[in-house]
């Protein structure tokens, strides 16, 4: 017996500003994943492109793992299988390659066995695994996703923009891991600081949700942790800015960064080069890519 699959997992970009573990978008930059179930009593992990020289080939390898955990879950014991990860989200930017590499792992498992579990199953497992919902939610369904936790379940609602809406990423060279850009964040914050993220935050959802993205501006401004971030990011609020002046609707560190997000219907190259001339101005090397939201998230391909 020798069973493959493809699939193919989006790109996202969580927080959106002030929506700290709870908002992501579903970006057009993709990883896929071939899974083969074949008699072989053999485990064999390939990784191709954005950083196959650092990915583990062992039962260390994420992906491999979510495979395993729903085969655990539904109890089907794996003669020996291949998995090979073709990507194209960067490492530890903030475009939630951890997100894509667990998501991508169970939805194929699941595929494979003919979908013994829900999607509602998968998102609860990936969110266990990744430790916040805001990427593996817009990861598994494609969209603009607002989740909140309600104990251990996730509660996510899904939208599209009415209007168009391009996404400019500039990504740094450089790699943040998301655990040390969490590190940096404080344990309490003041209860003016809260009121002025909630405030943010339902601005942020309404402007994307009604196509009103003038209020982008004051929508994607953030105190919960952005000001701790910047730290780690060199010429982050100058990048910000200058992605502003260019034309954007607003900006924000993207995930936990380092790469910076702007949002636009028209500029995206102007704001894209501003961003990246900011940078080199901090002797930052970036480059920038103009994305679009995704809106079919985890996908079968064959
Ligand atoms: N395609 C992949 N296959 C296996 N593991 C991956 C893959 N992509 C990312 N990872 C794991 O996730 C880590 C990066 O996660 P994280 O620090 O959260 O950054 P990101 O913002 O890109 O999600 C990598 O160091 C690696 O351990
Ligand atoms: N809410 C998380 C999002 C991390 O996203 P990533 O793409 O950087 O993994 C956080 O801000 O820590």
């Amino acid at each position: 017996m020798k069973k493959t699959v493809i699939v193919r997992v989006p790109a996202t970009t969580a927080n959106c500003g002030p929506g700290f573990d709870a908002v992501g978008i579903a970006c057009t930059l993709y990883n896929h994943l071939e899974l083969t179930i074949n008699e072989s009593g053999n485990i064999q992990i390939t990784n191709i492109g954005e950083g196959s020289d650092l990915l583990p080939t062992d039962a260390t390898n994420i992906t491999y793992q979510a495979v395993q955990s729903v085969f655990a879950k539904v109890g089907y014991t794996c003669p020996g299988l291949s998995l090979t990860m073709t990507n194209t989200i960067p490492l530890a930017r903030g475009l939630g390659s951890s997100a894509a590499a667990i998501v991508a792992g169970l939805f194929a498992a699941n595929e494979i066995l003919g979908s013994p579990l829900t999607q509602e199953e998968l998102l609860d497992m990936a969110t266990a695994v990744e430790g916040h919902p805001d990427n593996v939610a817009p990861a598994l369904y494609g969209g603009i996703a607002i989740s909140a936790m309600n104990n251990a379940k996730v509660e996510t609602l899904r939208l599209l923009p009415p209007r168009p809406l391009s996404l400019v990423v500039a990504v740094p060279a450089f790699a943040l891991a998301t655990k040390t850009a969490r590190r940096v964040l404080p344990k309490q914050v003041s209860l003016a600081d809260a009121v002025f993220n909630v405030s943010r935050t339902a601005l942020m959802v309404g402007a994307l949700a009604t196509g009103n993205y003038t209020y982008l501006s004051t929508g994607l401004e953030d105190k919960l942790h952005q000001p701790y971030r910047q730290s780690l990011i060199p010429g982050m609020p100058d990048v910000l800015a200058a992605a502003k002046t260019a034309g954007a609707f607003g900006a924000a560190l993207s995930g936990a960064g380092p790469c910076l997000i702007a949002f636009t219907e028209t500029q995206a190259d102007a704001i894209g080069q501003a961003m990246v001339e900011a940078f080199a101005h901090h002797q930052v090397e970036a480059k920038y890519l103009t994305l679009s939201i995704d809106t079919e998230g985890a996908k079968k391909l064959s």
